[in-house]
């Protein structure tokens, strides 16, 4: 059966006591021997089970569900219906052995294949009684699923191994097939949980093999309280991103859990790196967000039981053992190396620059010994294979040229000790060896330094360990991969004088005492239901998704409509489809969603409707994008106007001051050149650095950086606005947003088209930067005592620079008419309930004050409910509603278009009320 060779072949007698104890009674099903004094390490190992025991009368503790790849045991079948039960080992089961606050239960599979019903059903019985569930995993699923693409695929790549070639895996195990048995495990692993989940329950996924899982469970069940914890590092997203396009997938799904966790701050950063990088998410100081969900993300490094290691030294056992080792290596000092034979952990570098060591200190060669517990893990996996041999081969030769006839300089051992037999070896060393090359955490140097209290010896940690953060102050810290560095650090170690071996002692077993594995799970499911409420919170303040039947209906129910409607990331394709490599210069101009051409001519050519584009962009790309449909375009954020039609003229205040233009494009040209893959656009009213091509962390710290250059020099003094985007920054004279705009080209739209009645229906959909988001507002009836809407400044006294050859919108004799239609539009408390979504059907007398139009009726009637302003892709909006993408902007717009029957109306001549099945009033994430 392939599978973990890790411990079942090597534990001792010891061992089958705890286990005995730790699984109880069952006879029928467990055949376990051992010895019975052994209550110290029995405890231990009884942790997890002993939530069972804590229940009676305890009702008030959260249930649980441990979700590993691994159970805490491993099977071992020893008749048709009757298991034996052994402890898995592995610094995850070592750590989650010690949660003991919870009512949990352990999700995973029993390390072996159980292919019949009878032995499936034994199995699941026996592993029930210490609150283990099983996921059966055939013999195909696992070569694929845990040999190939958990261990020989993401294992080496998180460790900074690299990816294996693809032609050496055989056509029967591409990364394809591989990736599929993948997602097909995490599904298993799913139906599990699905199964056994109730209401309330925390569901914690462990580690790089079930980074599908956090998605299988919500999509199941979007309640679900989930949290995901890497227990390996997590690489650079540079690493990352090398998988072969599956890595977006995977980062997608761990993104679904509420909760993120790592040992490191450095693993975390990398991950939001990765999601910011590759997926092109807004990384934030709590997580990564993605269109208002936001998944917690943070650094809960991982403890031991330490008490559990300090206790053990008192056992008789223990001592024996202690005693036993002590006299057999007399007159030497101890070197200990606790590793699985992995290729992370270094062994072959540890033992060369033993070698090394040797060979330089001749006075040490017979007073110090290597002692190796090499414990064999994966070895259903070549690469594991190969390195069994490579080191036999490399200690068979030191030990042939440093060995003599009675002693030999390295004992290498290929398996595992039991606990007491560990700790004993721990409490003995001199010096442990941690040169691990890439590791998650090290939980083996955290184990040493707690059974050192009389001893104080010296930790050598690799730099790469994620230990190397918590225990950097007290050990040696070295490069495994500099042998020359590690052989002076083992002589540094071996010669360092007690007082300082003291003090670094007392610095590390501090840390491993307080922060032990107990806290570590307390406080990342304590995190975990924190993460849940504030979600909760958060997503009451979200908009709700637009109600596109209701919208559709209501559509056609008008004769007069007007559409509004921006033009990057609303009608342009969505930027996920791009891909990652979404800097590429093809893609830096903005074109039109070839799915929306067709509704859109449909729609422009329909009499009773107006459709407005209103861009930051300007004349020329919306020229391009639109000169062939009959609509109305407003450009520069609608400082230019033109219907297709006719001519562009100008909404411009005459006298603009555009003074500052010079000084800041200079400051915009300075960071442009430092910034690759950055560019500035000068607009005829502002000037945009864009860095959405840039690399994006370093894009906004240029931003910053700029942001500081203009505040302190250019636009001290000048009438402008900053407006700063999601990867750009603005300059603009200040009041030119687009509800500003909109006041004047209504007035010119009613003028234009002679409207004679109202406008009965608006859409305006767009992804607007913060500032012309008084777009979505300008629509919004005001209370006649709210303050006015802020208008463009009266112009300056100098001219305006730019195109003044365009014609003028004429703004009539008592102001725009603009201005005239923000007169008319006072809401009444009824009318601002329609605002927050209360279905309002139309009340004439509440329109009898608004302005009108040339035969004295209003130019907006929309009924209270007539209005819908969505922000697209946005968390956050003073939009009455969202919209994920363009994407739905084509299935809006389509539906638009195909031009079906009205919806009746009601008896009293009124709109029906809108859907509630729409999500109307719903506040779902998006
Ligand atoms: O289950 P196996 O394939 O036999 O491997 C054993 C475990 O190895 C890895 O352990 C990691 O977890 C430790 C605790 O957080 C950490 O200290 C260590 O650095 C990691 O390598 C693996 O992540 C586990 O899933 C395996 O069970
Ligand atoms: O003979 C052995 C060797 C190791 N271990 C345990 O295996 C775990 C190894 O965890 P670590 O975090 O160091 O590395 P991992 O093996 O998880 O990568 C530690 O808890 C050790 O006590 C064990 O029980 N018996």
């Amino acid at each position: 059966m392939p599978g973990n060779k890790y411990n079942c072949k090597s534990l001792h007698t010891q061992k089958q006591a705890e286990l005995s104890e730790f699984f109880l009674t069952d006879g029928e099903n467990l055949a376990l021997s051992g010895d019975e004094d052994c209550a110290e390490g029995v405890a231990a190992a009884r942790a997890f089970a002993d939530g069972c025991e804590w229940q009676e009368g305890q009702p008030s503790k959260q249930r649980l569900l441990v979700v590993a790849n691994r159970l805490p045991v491993s099977a071992v079948r020893k008749g048709e219906d009757s298991w034996q039960l052994e402890i898995s080992v592995g610094g995850l089961v070592s750590a989650l052995l010690g949660v003991k606050e919870f009512d949990a239960r352990w999700i995973g599979w029993a390390g072996v294949n159980v292919p019949d019903s009878v032995g499936q059903k034994a199995l699941t019985k026996a592993l029930a009684e210490k609150r283990c569930i099983p996921v059966f995993l055939d013999e195909e699923i696992v070569h694929q699923y845990y040999n190939g693409y958990c261990n020989n695929i993401l294992w080496p790549l998180f460790h900074y191994l690299g990816l294996p070639q693809e032609d050496r895996l055989a056509t029967t195990r591409s990364f394809q097939s591989q990736f599929d048995a993948y997602k097909k495990a995490n599904q298993m692993f799913a139906d599990v949980v699905n199964e056994h989940y109730e209401d309330g329950d925390v569901v914690w996924c462990h580690d790089y093999h079930l980074m599908f899982l956090p998605k299988c469970l919500k999509e199941h069940n979007s309640k679900m309280k989930v949290g995901w914890f890497l227990h390996t590092p997590f690489p650079s997203s540079e690493i990352h991103r090398t998988l072969p396009s599956l890595d977006q997938k995977l980062l997608r799904s761990v993104l679904a859990a509420d909760l993120v966790g790592f040992h490191t701050y450095d693993y975390a950063r990398h991950f939001v790196s990765a999601c910011t990088r590759i997926l092109g998410l807004e990384g934030t100081p709590e997580g990564v967000e993605d269109q208002g969900k936001l998944t917690r993300v943070a650094a809960f490094p991982i403890g031991i039981d330490s008490d559990r290691f300090i206790r053990a030294l008192e056992l008789p056992q223990v001592q024996e053992h202690m005693k036993e080792l002590k006299e057999r290596f007399a007159g030497r000092k101890v070197m200990l190396g606790v590793d699985r034979l992995d290729m992370i952990k270094g062994i072959p570098q540890k033992i060369l620059a033993f070698e090394k060591f040797l060979e330089e200190n001749l006075n040490w060669r017979d007073k110090v010994v290597l002692l190796q517990i090499a414990v064999p893990t994966r070895t259903d996996v070549p690469e594991y294979q190969k390195l069994t041999s490579q080191v036999h081969e490399i200690v068979g030769r030191i030990n042939g040229r440093f060995g003599t006839l009675t002693a030999v300089p390295i004992h290498h051992l290929d398996r595992s000790l039991d606990f007491h037999a560990l700790c004993a070896l721990y409490a003995v060393t001199d010096v442990s060896s941690c040169y691990i090359l890439r590791d998650g955490m090290n939980l083996v140097s955290y184990e040493f330094v707690a059974c050192q209290a009389s001893k104080k010896g010296v930790l050598i940690l690799s730099e790469f360990a994620g230990a190397a953060q918590s225990l950097g102050a007290g050990a040696i810290l070295v490069n495994p991969w500099n042998i020359t560095e590690v052989a002076a650090s083992i002589g540094y170690a071996l010669n360092m004088p007690a007082d300082e071996r003291e003090k670094r002692h007392h610095h590390n077993f501090m840390h491993v005492t307080t922060h032990t594995s107990q806290e570590w799970a307390a406080t990342f499911v304590s995190e975990l239901n924190d993460t849940i409420v504030e979600a909760q919170l958060r997503t009451r303040q979200v908009p709700p998704l637009l109600p596109i039947k209701g919208s559709v209906d209501r559509y056609f129910q008008s004769n007069n409509r007007l559409l509004i409607l921006g033009f990057n990331a609303t009608l342009t394709e969505p930027k996920d489809t791009l891909g990652r490599r979404g800097g590429q210069i093809r893609e830096m101009e903005l074109k039109l969603h070839p799915d929306l051409k067709e509704p859109l001519k449909k729609l422009c050519d329909d009499p009773k409707t107006t459709i407005v584009v209103l861009s930051g962009s300007g004349r020329s790309v919306l020229d391009n994008n639109f000169g062939d449909y009959n609509m109305w375009l407003a450009a520069e954020n609608g400082m230019f106007l033109r219907l297709t039609k006719g001519e562009w003229m100008t909404t411009m205040p005459e006298n603009l001051n555009m003074d500052w233009v010079e000084s800041v494009k200079h400051v915009f040209e300075y960071f442009t050149e430092r910034t690759p893959r950055s560019h500035f656009e000068v607009r005829e009213t502002s000037l945009v650095w864009n860095y959405k091509y840039a690399d994006i962390e370093f894009g906004r710290l240029q931003a910053r950086d700029l942001l500081q250059h203009l505040w302190t020099g250019p636009i001290s003094n000048a009438s402008v606005d900053v407006v700063q985007g999601g990867r750009s920054v603005e300059v603009r004279a200040v009041g030119l947003t687009k509800g500003a705009a909109i006041d004047r080209i209504l007035g010119e739209i009613v003028h234009n088209k002679g409207m004679k009645a109202p406008i009965d229906y608006v859409l305006c959909i767009g992804h607007f930067l913060p500032k012309d988001e008084d777009l979505y507002t300008f629509f919004e009836p005001e209370l006649p005592s709210d303050p006015p809407v802020p208008t463009i400044p009266r112009p300056t006294s100098v001219p305006t620079p730019v195109n003044p050859s365009l014609p003028k919108i004429s703004t009539g004799k008592s102001g725009s008419k603009g201005s005239r239609l923000k007169k008319q539009r006072s809401l009444s408390t009824l009318e601002k309930r329609a605002n927050i979504g209360i279905v309002n059907a139309w009340r004439p007398t509440l329109m009898r004050d608004r302005m009108s139009l040339h035969e004295g009726s209003s130019v907006l009637d929309l009924k209270g409910d007539n209005y819908f302003s969505c922000a697209v892709g946005r968390k956050r909006s003073s939009a009455r509603y969202l919209l994920k993408s363009s994407d739905d902007i084509v299935t809006l717009l389509k539906e638009l278009a195909e031009g079906r029957e009205p919806m009746p109306l009601d008896s009293e001549g009124g709109a029906m009320p809108l859907n509630s099945e729409s999500g109307e009033q719903s506040s779902e994430i998006i």
